[in-house]
C-alpha cells in the first residue's frame, strides 16, 4: 500500500466511523528503525507516565504502569517518524479539514504485568487532543503475550475492537470519543502513542506552546 493509499484509507475510516485499525501499515523500514531505537534507549530516558496534573503517584499506579520517552528530532528514527506523521497530518487536513496543528508522541514500554485502565485521551470541550495515533513495535508478539488494546464505544460496555500490539499495526481514533484500555502485558510491549492537536490559542494563551 502506498502512503497516499494508506492515508486515504485512514481518512475514509475516520470519516465513516471515527477509528481505524490497519495491520502492516507503518512503513517497514521506519518500523524497524523505531523498534531498534526503543530497545536501545538507556533506561534513564524513560519515566513513569502520568495521567494529568492532579493525580498523585499511587493514583497513577492504579491506572497505568507503563514507562514513556517523548520522541523528538534528535535521532534519525525520531526524525523519520515525525516526518511520516507530518505527512499523515497534512493528508488528513486536506481530506477532512480537521485543522490538525501540532503533534506530540512518546515511546511506551509496558513490562510484564503493566497495563493502562480504561480512559479517554482528551476531554470534550477542551479541544486539545483531537486524534490519537498508536503503533506497535513488537515483531514476535503472540496471542499469549496479552497486552491487547480494547477500544470501547462512547458509552463503554462491550469492546468494539480488540487489537494485538503486533509490529506495524496502526490504530487511529478520535481522542474525545473512544474510551480504551491496555490489558496487562505478559511480555515486554513496545509502542508509540501520539496525538494531533488543534490550535486553540487565543489572545491570552498560546496553546499548544510553541
Ligand atoms: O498502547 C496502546 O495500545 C494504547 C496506549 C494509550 O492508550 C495511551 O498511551 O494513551
Ligand atoms: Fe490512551
Amino acid at each position: 500500500m502506498s502512503s497516499s493509499e494508506l492515508f486515504d484509507r485512514i481518512a475514509h475510516e475516520i470519516y465513516q466511523q471515527g477509528y481505524c485499525v490497519i495491520r502492516q501499515a507503518l512503513p517497514e523500514k521506519l518500523g524497524m528503525a523505531l523498534a531498534r531505537e526503543v530497545r536501545t534507549l538507556p533506561d534513564d530516558r524513560f519515566s513513569r507516565a502520568g495521567i494529568g496534573r492532579q493525580a498523585d503517584y499511587q493514583n497513577v499506579e492504579a491506572i497505568r504502569r507503563d514507562e514513556i520517552c517523548w520522541i523528538d528530532n534528535s535521532t534519525p528514527a525520531g526524525q523519520e517518524w515525525l516526518l511520516w506523521t507530518d505527512g499523515l497530518k497534512q493528508a488528513l487536513n486536506r481530506r477532512l479539514f480537521l485543522g490538525l496543528f501540532s503533534f506530540e508522541s512518546h515511546y511506551a514500554h509496558y513490562r510484564e504485568g503493566d497495563f493502562y485502565k480504561v480512559h479517554l485521551d482528551a476531554f470534550r470541550g477542551q479541544q486539545n487532543r483531537v486524534l490519537t495515533v498508536v503503533t506497535y513495535l513488537n515483531p514476535d508478539w503472540t496471542d499469549n503475550d496479552g497486552g491487547e488494546l480494547l477500544i470501547y464505544p462512547e458509552k463503554s460496555g462491550v469492546p468494539l475492537l480488540t487489537v494485538q500490539p503486533e509490529f506495524g499495526t496502526l490504530v487511529v481514533f478520535l481522542s474525545e470519543e473512544f474510551p480504551h484500555e491496555v490489558l496487562p502485558a505478559r511480555a515486554d510491549r513496545y509502542s508509540i502513542a501520539g496525538w494531533y492537536r488543534i490550535n486553540t490559542s487565543d489572545r491570552n494563551r498560546v496553546d499548544p506552546e510553541l
